[in-house]
């Protein structure tokens, strides 16, 4: 029993698999998450993030393939498991109609805190999420800002080893992603293990490991670095006239993985299987009227388009 903390599994999926009728949303999902890990799920809508998430929290029962989460089957367990994660769902689930305390007391009780832990407890979390001065506000009346907040508090208040976000900041501002994140990060610190979907390149790139899914289909996973490094294709920028005509020529050509305007740029993504790629674009006639072309870093949204279907449309 004294294998190291940092190195346990949390989550162990084989062959995960939901149907609704003859709709794959989750199609033999393999996944391995570690202790301590902030690993993100990243994928567009429907891409089955939210499935995959539910059948991890032993909320929706597989089709098929096997889970174990924190040691536990699922859904066998799911019971056992409800008092060790936290999940954080897509949409506000907490009352509109009673105060941020009272959210927080009802939370508590469900979980079968003991007062005296309560008390404790709360206001803890009031402080630490700044909640201290709106917790007499009633839930429906806050930003989505504050009401993430609360959210996340609830979703903490019986110090899950585990926790599940679904999308947690596809509704507040910038501002308040960023201290979402900072929040997320202490709880990693202090040993949470996390499990975050996002369609959000920036997001997932703060991940320690990510999978990208897509159409219930995983197609890469990795730490970002990793993929970065290991993506199909280099990168380059293009600058020049007309470039709405340009890239729609780059895009008829099988080699070009990606085309996509950015402003007064064109980044273009041209596949592994070009032997010397920078020779072959700046002698491409469809890049004659080019005024520069330069070769950039990858960044995650590359690796998105290489391992999906995206980069064609
Ligand atoms: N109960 C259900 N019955 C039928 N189809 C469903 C059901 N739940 C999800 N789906 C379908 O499964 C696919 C995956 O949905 P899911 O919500 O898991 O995706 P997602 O990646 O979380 O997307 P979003 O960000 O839009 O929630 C979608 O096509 C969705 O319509």
């Amino acid at each position: 029993m004294s294998r190291d903390f940092r190195e346990q599994t949390v989550v162990k999926a084989r062959g995960l698999t939901k149907k609704f009728k003859d709709f794959k949303a989750v199609d033999n999902l393999d996944l391995s998450i570690e202790r301590g890990m902030i690993y993100g799920f990243l994928g567009p809508n429907g891409s089955g993030k939210t499935t995959a998430m539910r059948m991890l929290t032993g909320l929706l029962t597989p089709s098929e393939g096997s889970v174990e989460v924190l040691g536990l089957k699922v859904p066998k367990d799911a019971e056992a498991l409800k008092y060790k994660i936290g999940y954080m769902t897509q949409t506000f689930s907490l009352y509109g109609d009673l105060t941020v305390f009272e959210n927080l007391k009802f939370v508590a009780k469900i979980y079968g805190l003991r007062g005296s832990i309560q008390k404790k407890r709360i206001p803890e979390l009031l402080e630490r999420y700044e909640l201290s001065e709106l917790k007499d506000r009633f839930a429906g009346k806050m930003s989505g800002g504050q009401r993430q907040r609360l959210a996340l508090a609830a979703a903490v208040i019986h110090k899950p080893l585990l926790l599940f976000l679904d999308e947690p900041t596809s509704a507040v501002d910038p501002e308040s992603r960023r201290n979402f994140w900072e929040q997320l990060f202490d709880l990693s610190d202090a040993g949470t293990s996390i499990v975050v979907s996002t369609h959000f390149m920036d997001e997932a790139e703060r991940c320690h490991k990510i999978a990208i899914l897509e159409a219930g289909r995983k197609r890469a996973d990795g730490t970002p670095e990793d993929l970065m490094h290991a993506m199909g294709a280099n990168v380059y920028e293009v600058e020049g006239p007309d470039l709405r005509d340009m890239r729609l020529k780059l895009l008829a050509l099988e080699d070009v993985v990606s085309a996509a305007q950015l402003g007064a740029r064109l980044r273009v993504l041209v596949s592994r299987r070009v032997h010397n790629p920078e020779d072959w674009l700046t002698q491409r006639p469809e890049v004659r009227q080019a005024t520069r072309i330069s070769k950039v870093r990858p960044n995650l949204e590359d690796v998105f388009v290489t391992s999906t279907g995206e980069g064609r449309q």
